[in-house]
C-alpha cells in the first residue's frame, strides 16, 4: 500500500529568495517513484530569479550576517539544527516522498546527518585554530606571521538526488558556518527537503539573503545559470563526474574556485581471513543501500579464491532475502529514483548478459501485482564472470548491483582495485592487521574503510582522486575550502 499522506502531497514547492517564498511561473512535477504518481508541483527559478538570489546573497553578506561574531553565527547554526529535529518526520516523510528510500534509511541516516552537519561543522567553525610561525631574520631581528579566515562570499551549492538533505548540507553547513551566504539548487528530482529546510532557516531566523533555494533542471537551466553568474564567489557540486565536468568549463570563465565530489566505482577487497559473516553483512549494505545509489556504493567485489564460491553463494542469498517495496511498509530496498534511472539500470543488466556474465541473482524488475508496477524498482543483482575490460567494471551503474571476482595474491587485488577511472572509496576485509594497514595504504581512492563501510566522521577529509572529485571537504578541509586565509606578517 502506498502512503497517501505525504506531507507534499499536491502541495506547491516554491523558491527561497532573499527571506521569502518565491514562485516561479513555469512548474516542473515532482514523481514519487515508488507510483510514479505526481507528488508536488515545483515552482522553477528563472534567470532573473537566480540573479536576484545572487545579489540577495550579495547584500546579505555586508547586512546583519556579516557582522554576526562567529559564536553568535554557530548558535544560529544550531537552532537549524534543532529545527531539522523538531522536524524529524515531516523531512523523512518528504525524502521518502522524492526518493522511495527506505524508511530506515530516511530514518537512520538522511535526516539525523541533516542536522549532524549543522552541530558538527558550528562546532569546528567555533574551534578552528589558524597557523602562525615566528620567522627568525638574519638581522637579529624576527617576524610573527599568522593567518586570519574570511568567508569567499556568496558560495552556489549544486547537489544530487540520492542522499538529497544530507549531501546539500554537507555543504550549506560549513559554508555558512565559515560566514559564506549560499545559493543552493538541489536536484530537481528532489526538491522537497530543501524546501523545508528553507522553512527551518526562516523560523531560526537567518537573515533574509544568507540561504537561498533556486529549483530547476542543470544544463541551459537553474543549475547552469546559477554557475555562470559572475557574481558568485565559488561552486561546489556533488554529482556524476560528466556533469562536473560540465559545471568546470563554465567556472573556467570567471577563474572560480570549484569543489567536487564526483562518481565512484568501488572496490571491496575480501581476503580468505576476513571474519566470514562480518564481510558479508557489511557488503550487503555496502552494494544494496538506498537501492545502490550512494557514490560510496560498492560496484566491484574481489574475493581471495579460496572463499570465492562460499562468497558468492552466501551473498545471493542475502540478496534474495531483502524486501523490496513501499518504503512505508518497512521494506528493506525501495525503488531507484526514476523511471529514467531505471532504463539506464537495466541497460547495463542487459549489457552485462551482452559482455557474458553470468547472473546470479537477479537482472530484472520485480513485480508486484499493484501500484508499484508503474514505480522505478529493479531487482538486486549479482554477477560474475565479466573480464575487468567490461564496461559493466569500468562504469558507475549506480543500481543496486555488483561484480564479483576472485584473486590469487595481495598484489593481485591492489591491482584490480586500483585498476579503475575512479578513486573515491575502497573497503578491505581482513583480519590481518599488518595486510589491513598495508593495503590500505596502497588504495588510490580519498577513503579506505577496513572491515566497516560507510562509517562517518564529519572531521575526516571526504573526497575522491581521478574521476571520483577534485579537493576534499569535511573537517578543516571544509573550513578551508569555504575560506579564504589572508596570511599578516608583521615584523617585531
Ligand atoms: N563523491 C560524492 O560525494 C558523491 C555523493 C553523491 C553522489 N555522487 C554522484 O552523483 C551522481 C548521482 O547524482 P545525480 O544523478 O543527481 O548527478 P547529476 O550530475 O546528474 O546532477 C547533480 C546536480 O547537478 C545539476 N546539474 C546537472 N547538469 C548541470 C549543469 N550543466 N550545470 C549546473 N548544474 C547541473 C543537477 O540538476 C543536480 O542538481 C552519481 O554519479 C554519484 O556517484 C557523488
Ligand atoms: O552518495 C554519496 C555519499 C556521500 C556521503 C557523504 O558526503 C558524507 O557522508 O558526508
Amino acid at each position: 500500500m502506498t502512503n497517501t499522506a505525504y506531507p507534499f502531497a499536491q502541495r506547491d514547492i516554491l523558491n527561497y529568495v532573499d527571506g521569502a517564498f518565491v514562485a516561479g511561473d513555469v512548474h516542473f512535477d515532482n514523481v514519487n517513484p515508488v507510483t510514479g504518481a505526481v507528488a508536488a508541483r515545483v515552482s522553477q527559478a528563472d534567470q532573473a530569479l537566480v540573479d536576484r538570489a545572487v545579489a540577495a546573497g550579495r547584500r546579505a553578506l555586508k547586512g546583519p550576517w556579516g557582522k554576526m561574531s562567529q559564536a553568535e553565527r554557530c548558535k544560529l547554526l544550531v537552532r537549524v539544527a534543532e529545527g531539522i529535529e523538531a522536524r524529524f518526520d515531516d523531512f523523512a516523510a518528504a525524502e521518502i516522498a522524492d526518493t522511495g528510500k527506505s524508511l530506515h534509511q530516511a530514518r537512520t541516516i538522511d535526516i539525523p546527518r541533516g542536522a549532524a552537519n549543522f552541530r558538527a561543522f558550528a562546532a569546528m567553525a567555533e574551534a578552528r585554530a589558524m597557523p602562525s610561525f615566528r620567522t627568525d631574520l638574519p638581522d637579529g631581528r624576527s617576524a610573527i606571521n599568522y593567518a586570519v579566515a574570511r568567508p569567499l562570499g556568496v558560495v552556489a551549492i549544486i547537489s544530487p538526488w540520492n542522499l538529497p538533505l544530507l549531501l546539500m548540507t554537507w555543504k550549506v553547513a560549513p559554508a555558512l558556518a565559515c560566514g559564506n551566504v549560499v545559493v543552493v539548487k538541489p536536484s530537481e528530482e528532489t526538491p522537497s527537503t530543501a524546501t523545508l529546510l528553507a522553512e527551518v532557516m526562516d523560523a531560526a531566523g537567518v537573515p533574509p539573503g544568507v540561504f537561498n533555494l533556486v529549483h530547476g533542471f542543470g544544463a541551459a537551466s537553474t543549475g547552469e545559470w546559477l554557475t555562470a553568474n559572475p557574481d558568485i564567489d565559488a561552486i561546489t557540486f556533488t554529482g556524476e563526474s560528466a556533469t562536473g565536468g560540465a559545471i568546470m568549463r563554465v567556472a573556467a570563465a570567471g577563474v572560480k574556485p570549484v569543489s567536487f565530489e564526483l562518481g565512484g566505482k568501488n572496490a571491496a577487497l575480501v581476503f580468505a581471513d576476513c571474519d566470514f559473516d562480518e564481510a558479508i553483512a557489511g557488503t550487503v549494505r555496502s552494494v544494496f543501500s538506498n537501492c545502490g545509489q550512494v557514490c560510496l556504493c560498492t560496484e566491484r567485489i574481489y574475493v581471495e579464491r579460496p572463499i570465492f564460491e562460499r562468497f558468492v553463494k552466501a551473498l545471493a542469498e542475502r540478496a534474495e532475502a531483502l524486501t523490496i517495496g513501499d518504503p512505508w511498509s518497512g521494506a528493506d530496498m525501495g525503488p531507484l529514483i526514476s523511471r529514467g534511472h531505471r532504463d539506464k539500470v537495466l541497460g547495463y543488466y542487459d549489457l552485462a548478459r551482452e559482455e557474458g556474465a553470468t547472473v546470479v541473482t537477479g537482472g530484472g524488475v520485480p513485480s508486484f501485482d499493484s501500484a508499484l508496477d508503474q514505480g522505478a524498482f529493479v531487482q538486486p543483482t549479482i554477477l560474475t564472470g565479466l573480464g575487468h575490460d567490461a564496461r559493466c567494471v569500468r562504469e558507475e551503474i549506480f543500481g543496486p548491483v555488483c561484480h564479483i571476482a576472485p584473486f590469487d595474491t595481495e598484489a593481485e587485488a591492489i591491482e584490480l582495485a586500483n585498476d579503475s577511472d575512479y578513486g573515491l572509496a575502497a573497503a578491505i576485509w581482513t583480519r590481518d592487521v599488518g595486510r589491513a594497514h598495508r593495503v590500505a595504504g596502497q588504495m588510490e581512492t580519498g577513503i579506505v574503510w577496513v572491515n566497516e563501510w560507510f562509517l562517518r566522521d564529519l572531521r575526516t577529509p571526504f573526497g575522491g582522486m581521478k574521476l571520483s572529485g577534485i579537493g576534499r571537504e569535511g573537517g578543516e578541509a571544509s573550513l578551508s575550502f569555504y575560506s579564504e586565509p589572508t596570511n599578516i606578517c608583521v615584523k617585531l
